[in-house]
């Protein structure tokens, strides 16, 4: 794509919008290549990046561009047009004239859509998809990336973001479009018709659901204390509605409740940053908080601290995910509901803890690529041959599901989930780090840590492509002091023992060593980062530690990094 081409015909269209306008005069050539130099993509969460001008970024026009794409799929499931489309959307800036516009173009192909009256979280969208019997939905959000982005995820009949296969026609469908300055829009009045405005109905449907996933109903929530933040995020009145009517003694972290495009009082609105906690951390210190619970400006992750010792300790995505399950699975079989053919679903990525505890019960486990859509698909699957039956599915990136009445990332039972668990087990004397160094002790001690080099722009898209040939062109053999005894390239599908992976094929890199540890890499699908994944065993959490950040140092200089 000729991006000077263009960059001067979006400067030269007459009817484009004033700031869009000014934003493109001030751009210097740098700004301008990475802002016309491709259409903006989907990658693993539907479409997302910088608000602005540019066929590589979000504004009213790709929207538009994304809509007509979309509708022409909807249009192509049966009886797509009647069945019409749920449409939610966050906090950030423009999400809710990108929803409008969403409706509002769908209304120009016949479509009905059900258009949330004001911000919903992405499990309540996925939740209206099924609710409504949709043939489809759209959350406009850019989950946890910073304030300067948007989004807009899409979704399939079953409340899952559209796996590749689909996404891939819409894709066609979209790139058919020759000009997106140029997309026809109905008027919001010719649109009337076919936008339908709903929110209670469906939020007490979803309160109702979330509230079923409680596995020992008939707990005493007295002497336990949660702090709660929505992060200025969308999950504010979900969570603290569902909490407080089962009783439990919410704190809520006031300064972070407002709804707020610019995370004004968080220093990152992403679980999976440490700075993120810190004004919930001094609520909780000031309430004396057992558990605190932090979501995202979606409400799809959520990212958990437990009082241990007197000390707030931040739990990864990894850690509390495999607390919840231990946590599920012992409460389930002492109950007698542990099914004989239960299945847990996580992804390549993941720690092998949670699988450890999985199998430890007798449940089966099943890996997926990166993105929780590939959970999704897997539970459709199961859920029509009934071969195997759903119990949790997770990701490292802080999100999982408990009950498949939502096929994302639902926040909301999760934030349950975490204040049971944490209910539970004080009750036996215990918190939430407790149970994990006792899943250590059962299990092996494992530490899981992240290295995301950021790589902006064209250049940086340039470099991720570079380390990742590199890497593939030649893998390690030995990795700091260990042997390379496995190594896996799920580009290629193939091991390095000659065996194939059963999997889409995706550019992801693993390398397993000689002491049990592992590390991957890919690039990520939502920013410009290239992801380095560590899971390494040690002796206990001293020298699992030690080995880390030898690895890592190998690791990065591996690359050149
Ligand atoms: O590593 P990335 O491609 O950036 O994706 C990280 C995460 O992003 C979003 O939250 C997706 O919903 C997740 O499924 C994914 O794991």
């Amino acid at each position: 794509m000729d991006y000077k081409a263009n960059y001067e015909k979006w400067l030269n269209f007459e009817g484009l919008d004033a700031s869009l306008k000014n934003e493109l005069k001030s751009m210097d050539e740098s700004t301008k290549e990475d802002a016309f130099y491709k259409n903006i993509e989907f990658g693993t969460a539907g479409m997302r990046g910088l608000l602005g001008a540019g066929t590589n970024r979000m504004n009213i026009y790709m929207i538009r561009k994304a809509n007509v794409g979309f509708a022409k799929w909807i249009l192509e499931q049966p009886d797509g047009a009647n069945r019409g489309v749920a449409i939610s959307y966050d906090n950030r800036h423009m999400s809710y004239i990108f929803a409008n516009e969403s409706a509002k173009v769908l209304a120009g192909f016949g479509i009905k859509t059900y258009l949330m009256e004001s911000l919903r979280p992405t499990p309540e969208l996925s939740f209206a998809v099924r609710y409504f019997k949709c043939a489809g939905g759209i959350m406009i959000t850019a989950s946890h990336n910073p304030a300067e982005y948007n989004g807009y995820k899409v979704y399939d009949d079953t409340g899952c973001q559209l796996i590749p296969e689909w996404a891939d026609q819409v894709t066609k469908y979209v790139n058919e479009v020759e000009d997106e300055l140029t997309v026809k829009v109905p008027s919001s009045d010719e649109a009337f018709d076919y936008i339908n405005w709903v929110g209670e109905e469906v939020d007490k449907a979803y309160y109702d659901a979330v509230k079923t996933c409680e596995i020992n109903p008939g707990l005493d929530k007295s002497d336990f204390k949660i702090v709660y933040s929505p992060q200025h995020g969308a999950d504010n009145w979900p969570v603290r509605t569902v909490l407080r009517d089962l009783g439990y003694d919410l704190v809520p972290v006031l300064c972070q409740c407002a709804p707020d495009p610019d995370y004004t009082n968080t220093k990152s609105p992403n679980p999976e940053v440490p700075s993120s906690y810190e004004e919930a951390i001094k609520v909780a210190k000031k309430v004396d908080a057992d558990v605190i619970a932090i979501t995202d400006p979606d409400g799809d992750r959520l990212g958990v601290v437990a009082k241990h010792n007197g000390e707030y300790v931040l739990m990864s995505g990894n850690q509390s995910a495999a607390v919840y399950l231990e946590y599920i699975l012992s409460q389930l079989k002492k109950q007698g509901k542990l099914p004989s053919n239960a299945v847990m679903y996580n992804t390549i990525v993941t720690s092998d803890l949670g699988e450890l505890v999985a199998r430890s019960y007798g449940v089966d486990v099943e890996k997926t690529l990166t993105g929780f859509k590939f959970i999704g698909d897997k539970i459709r699957k199961y859920e029509k041959t009934g071969e195997k039956q759903f119990i949790f599915g997770y990701e490292e990136s802080y999100g999982c599901v408990v009950k498949p009445f939502v096929r994302d990332k639902d926040a909301v039972q999760a934030v349950l989930l975490a204040a049971e668990c944490g209910n539970f087990y004080k009750k036996q004397g215990k918190d939430l780090i407790d149970v994990l160094n006792e899943l250590y002790a059962k299990h092996g001690t494992f530490k899981e840590s992240q290295i995301a080099l950021a790589k902006a722009g064209v250049e940086g898209a340039k470099r991720i492509q570079e380390i990742m040939a590199t890497l593939r062109a030649d893998h390690p053999t030995q990795i700091g002091d260990y042997k390379v005894t496995l190594a896996e390239d799920y580009q290629e599908s193939k091991r390095s023992d000659g065996t194939t992976i059963d999997l889409p094929k995706s550019n992801v890199l693993k390398y397993y060593l000689e002491d049990g540890s592992w590390i991957a890499a890919r690039p990520s699908g939502t920013e410009p980062k290239c992801k380095f994944y560590f899971s390494i065993k040690g002796k206990d959490a001293d020298d699992a530690a030690a080995k880390t950040e030898k690895l890592q140092k190998a690791m990065m200089a591996l690359i050149g990094e």
